[in-house]
């Protein structure tokens, strides 16, 4: 079930994911018909009707208001044209929090993201908009920010809940003002937005909205026992939230990235447990560029899943537990490989028991030569 969606408005709450969505996929060039003639009897298609690639899916938006009209739209009606303007193309709201005694917005963050989307512009009808906003606070905020959103540009057609956070530790080391802070940016903030977007995506009949978890939420590790519990919440929403809005025609997708390239992964690195480090090392450093590709492909075909690489493949199929699928080829592969990727997971299991038993060892025997210094 591609996405058909011309020109979809898509808020990203994170201008992580926004900064590297891929420009049209795997379509070096405007799609065919992208942004084409708004004619009286139907609106331009930027989704090819063969399936291919969006034409602007990096995230162009809708255009505002004052803009003027789509150049192939002025013999339009108006009706047609006010079509054929909300088709051009995807938006992108960027959301950072803004309360200042907390933590301090890093606009120029935000305006750099911003200049990179619009670097992929295919025309300059495509707007990128970027608002402050917690969204892990107070949801009348998050509910406000989306209206004004909806205002501007039209209805949301896809929300990516992609601002998130880890802070790695030991169990007994971790602050527990850390889980309620990991609980409330990672599943609250995604909770909020989504809860905002939900009445105008049921109306519509037409919707994506995706989550970003992590490999992290679906094998618990050592170190993330925040971090991981947090991840796991949100599929538990996913789910759920699937199974309700599937009949209008709405799809959720969970994302699983492995450890990616980024300014949060920096930030995690400085204070994650060796254990952690090691276990993680089990699999490969992504770019934000390839999960943000994979992301995008998933969530305008309606894949429930979205992972990356042979172990996000094996991870994904080992963990589908009563996960929805999305084609019955899912389903099979799920069944024939799931016995041989638990026996393989039971090795990998093991090889982490061993590094946790090792970095043990070496610290003990550390603190013995300490001592004995
Ligand atoms: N990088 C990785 O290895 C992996 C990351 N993920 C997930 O991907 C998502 C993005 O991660 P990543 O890009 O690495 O993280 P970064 O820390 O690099 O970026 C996170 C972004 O989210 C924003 N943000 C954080 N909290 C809030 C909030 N309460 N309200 C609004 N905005 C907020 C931050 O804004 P500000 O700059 O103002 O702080 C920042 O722009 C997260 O959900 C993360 O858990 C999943 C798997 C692996
Ligand atoms: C057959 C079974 C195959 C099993 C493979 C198991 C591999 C487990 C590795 C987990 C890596 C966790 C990355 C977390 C990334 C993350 O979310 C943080 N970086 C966030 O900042």
């Amino acid at each position: 079930k591609p996405l058909a969606l011309p020109g979809a408005h898509v808020v990203v709450s994170d201008p992580w994911l926004c900064r590297h969505l891929p420009g049209p996929l795997g379509c070096p060039e405007p799609a065919p018909g992208w942004a084409g003639p708004a004619t009286e009897t139907g609106p331009p298609s930027a989704f090819p009707p063969n399936g291919g690639s969006p034409a602007a899916v990096h995230t162009g938006t809708v255009p505002a208001e004052g803009l003027g009209d789509p150049p192939s739209a002025a013999s339009g009606s108006s009706r047609a044209r006010k079509a054929g303007r909300a088709l051009q193309g995807l938006g992108s709201r960027c959301w950072r929090q803004v309360k200042r005694e907390q933590r301090r917005p890093r606009t120029d963050r935000l305006l750099q993201a911003k200049k990179e989307i619009e670097k992929h512009s295919i025309n300059d009808k495509q707007v990128v908009l970027c608002i402050s906003v917690d969204v892990s606070q107070d949801y009348s905020q998050v509910e406000n920010v989306i209206k004004q959103a909806q205002e501007k540009l039209g209805p949301v057609d896809m929300l990516v809940n992609c601002a998130g956070m880890s802070i790695s530790g030991k169990f007994e080391d971790l602050e527990v003002s850390t889980f309620e802070r990991l609980m409330s940016i990672n599943y609250l903030g995604s909770v909020y937005p989504s809860r905002a977007v939900i009445t105008t995506m049921k109306e519509r009949r037409v919707g994506r909205i995706v989550f970003l978890s992590s490999q992290a939420g679906q094998v618990g590790l050592f170190g993330f026992t925040a971090y991981s519990s947090s991840k796991f919440a949100i599929r538990g929403l996913a789910e759920a939230l699937q199974m309700e809005v599937k009949p209008y025609n709405i799809y959720v997708t969970v994302a699983y990235p492995p450890d990616t390239d980024t300014p949060g992964f920096a930030e995690e690195n400085k204070t994650k447990p060796l254990e952690t480090r090691l276990i993680s090392e089990t699999t490969s450093i992504c770019t934000p560029e390839q999960v943000a590709r994979q992301i995008v492909r998933d969530a305008i075909h309606g894949n429930f899943n979205s992972s990356i690489g042979s172990d996000g493949y094996m991870l994904s199929s080992l963990t589908c537990g009563m996960a929805p699928v999305t084609s019955i080829t899912e389903g099979l592969q799920q069944v024939v490989t799931m016995g041989l990727f638990r026996m393989l997971s039971l090795f990998y299991l093991r090889s982490f028991d061993t590094i946790i038993r090792r970095c043990m060892v070496e610290r003990t025997k550390h603190e013995i030569t300490d001592k004995t210094a």
